[in-house]
């Protein structure tokens, strides 16, 4: 398969009176024509500022990807002019939000919002993106597409609007559909639901799919690959099953035992000890070491790199570092 998208040692901070966050650090990965990639970790490791930065939303002077390239169809977006990118974000490359009332435009009929779109960068008439709009209101599975068309985002359930904010973001069949936690503000059966309906529209139209997550449920139900970050940095990567089956960073590890498991009663879930690092105070260390059950001296003092242990299955850890160089 080709890569659609490939970022290449990707940094982005954000700068503040205390220092510079670095949000995104020398981050390197791909996304293959038709395939879905999770990107999974804890709040604040830099999953939707990765998204925010490939769509070209890191507003400066506050934030700024400060280096790196992000291929996309060939093409650097970092490169781009702001109209060209324009023109492919909400046309080649599509967003949904977690909040999808804040996306929305709420005086504004579900319908024209619908329609906007179609019309900038399909350049279609009122008339033939009004019938296109009933047709994709239809199409993420919503009865009385023409009223629900005539109606305000108030007016809308939050499965609703997370299925509005599908219809917008497929309306221009985009290449490469980046979702952010899509499903975490709705409840367990509309959350399975509106996965379906990605990955029906996947499966249809050969779109790839960036899925942001801390859920890793959702990551087994609908990744081909994943990413997992932990303050700014890939620590894992791998297929999916391989990485389900076999992970190799302890912090994988943590975040699959918080996992809760199916059928089984658990008398309490397992957390991982400790917290994410403050962003400001980062050292040169394994930025995991002091939550980690097997840190080491060289853990507490170097930073280990992501490396291949097999099976396409990267990890930064120094537990595999003999493994790597006796390879
Ligand atoms: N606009 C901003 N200004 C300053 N710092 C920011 C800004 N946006 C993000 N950050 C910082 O960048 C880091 C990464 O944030 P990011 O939102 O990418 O995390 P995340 O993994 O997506 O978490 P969440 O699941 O909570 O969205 C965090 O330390 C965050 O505080």
């Amino acid at each position: 398969m080709d890569n659609l998208i490939k970022v290449d040692h990707l940094s982005t901070y954000f700068y503040s009176d205390e220092g510079a966050v670095k949000a995104v650090d020398d981050v390197n990965f791909r996304v293959k024509a038709g395939e879905i990639v999770c990107i999974v970790g804890e709040s604040g490791c830099g999953k939707s500022v990765t998204a925010m930065s490939i769509m070209g939303l890191v507003e400066e002077p506050g934030g700024k990807v400060v280096s790196g390239k992000i291929e996309f169809d060939g093409e650097d977006l970092l490169q781009l002019d702001k109209n060209t990118l324009r023109s492919i974000r909400g046309n080649e490359i599509a967003m949904i939000f977690q909040e999808p009332m804040s996306s929305l435009n709420p005086v504004m009929k579900i319908g024209e919002q619908i329609m906007e779109p179609l019309l900038i960068h399909l350049k279609m008439s009122k008339k033939e993106a009004r019938t296109r709009a009933i047709e994709l209101i239809k199409q993420v599975g919503i009865s009385r597409p023409e009223e629900i068309a005539d109606s305000y985002p108030h007016e809308l359930s939050g499965g609703m609007l997370q299925r509005i904010m599908i219809a917008i973001s497929i309306s221009c069949k985009p290449k490469l559909l980046i979702a952010d936690e899509p499903t975490t503000a709705l409840d367990v059966t509309i959350q399975a639901q509106i996965l379906d309906l990605l990955r029906e529209f996947k499966e249809t139209s050969n779109m790839s799919i960036m899925l942001i997550t801390h859920d890793l449920g959702v990551v087994a139900e609908m990744a081909d690959y994943v990413i997992v970050m932990y303050s700014g940095k890939i620590v894992e990567e791998g297929e999916v099953v391989e990485l389900f089956e076999r992970p190799k960073h302890p912090y994988t590890r943590g975040l699959l035992k918080s996992k809760p498991i199916i059928n089984q009663r658990q008398e309490e879930l397992y957390s991982i000890p400790g917290q994410v690092p403050n962003p400001l105070e980062l050292q040169e260390s394994c930025y995991f070491h002091d939550r980690c059950e097997h840190c080491m001296a060289i853990c507490q003092t170097k930073q280990p790199q992501l490396q291949e242990v097999g099976n396409q299955q990267k990890v930064a850890c120094w537990l595999y570092e003999e493994a790597v160089t006796h390879a």
